[in-house]
């Protein structure tokens, strides 16, 4: 793992020393102030390069297409919600996506590596985390060209894992708003304010290459801002959950990856 990631610098190899738990501290503190937190040059610039290169041509070949209209809720309705209450505003995506069996060499090793999933569970203080076992959704690159983005929406899993592979030159911002919705409110009325580019809480983060970013996604609402210029935004998006096994369901699998597997 030492060839992935500078392990000096974050020793999540050396659980429970007093380096690891001032990074997860440190982590944490992010977390509670900001809904996520960033730890920057995480990944090396030689296997960084290396999985641009491994995957550009399969973005060309075998990539996914991710072109539709949706809500913020990737849902067709919402009970108790009228159809044309402006939480259910229709957004664009379009991006390219690679799936877990399409993606191999260093995001895969990482992936897998049980000392990063138990980093991150201690961030998020949780007594472990695991990877899916769905082979499509459990780790994805995703490539937004020129004027692609990932309009706004709410994550399946609590948390979401993301490491820029490559930055473009402009555009594809992450903006987020945190906390905008809990698990006893849905507060629609805000999510139709953000929708309408009037929520002053929305922030906004330009990653580098290499950074590796954690926020809570599925209670804030987030989107990539489309691309300027020639180079791709290309970015890994990493999922755990709590208990080991989980899968999408066969109309989330299609919906995301135009497959089932
Ligand atoms: O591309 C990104 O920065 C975010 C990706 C994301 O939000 C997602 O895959 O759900
Ligand atoms: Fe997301």
């Amino acid at each position: 793992m030492q060839s992935i990631i500078d392990l000096d610098l974050y020793p999540l190899d050396r659980p429970e020393s007093p380096e690891w738990q001032a990074l997860v501290g440190s982590a944490r503190a992010d977390l509670a102030r900001d809904g996520m937190f960033n730890l920057a040059d995480f990944v090396r610039q030689g296997p960084l390069q290396q999985t641009v290169a491994e995957l550009t041509p399969k973005f060309a070949t075998e990539a996914f297409t991710h072109k539709r209209r949706h809500n913020i809720y990737f849902r067709k309705s919402i009970e108790g919600l009228p159809p044309d209450h402006p939480a259910l505003q229709e957004v664009e995506t379009v991006n390219r996506t690679l799936c877990g069996d399409q993606v191999g060499g260093a995001i895969r090793a990482l992936y897998e590596w049980p000392a990063f999933a138990a980093f991150l569970a201690a961030t998020m203080d949780k007594p472990a985390l695991y990877p899916m076992a769905d082979p499509l959704a459990s780790h994805n690159v995703m490539c937004y060209r020129e004027g692609e983005g990932l309009n706004w929406h709410f994550d399946r899993s609590e948390f979401t894992v993301t490491l820029l592979l490559q930055a473009p030159d402009a555009g594809g911002e992450f903006e987020y708003r945190s906390d905008l919705r809990s698990e006893s409110d849905p507060n629609y009325d805000g999510v139709a304010r953000l929708l309408q580019g009037a929520d002053p809480e929305m922030r906004r983060l330009r990653l580098n290459a290499g950074t590796l970013n954690v926020f809570r996604g599925k209670n804030t609402a987030h989107r990539v801002t489309p691309v300027k210029g020639g180079r791709d935004r290309i970015i890994a998006v990493l999922t755990y959950y709590e208990r080991p096994g989980a899968r999408f369901t066969t109309e989330e699998q299609i919906g995301f990856y135009g497959r089932a597997a």
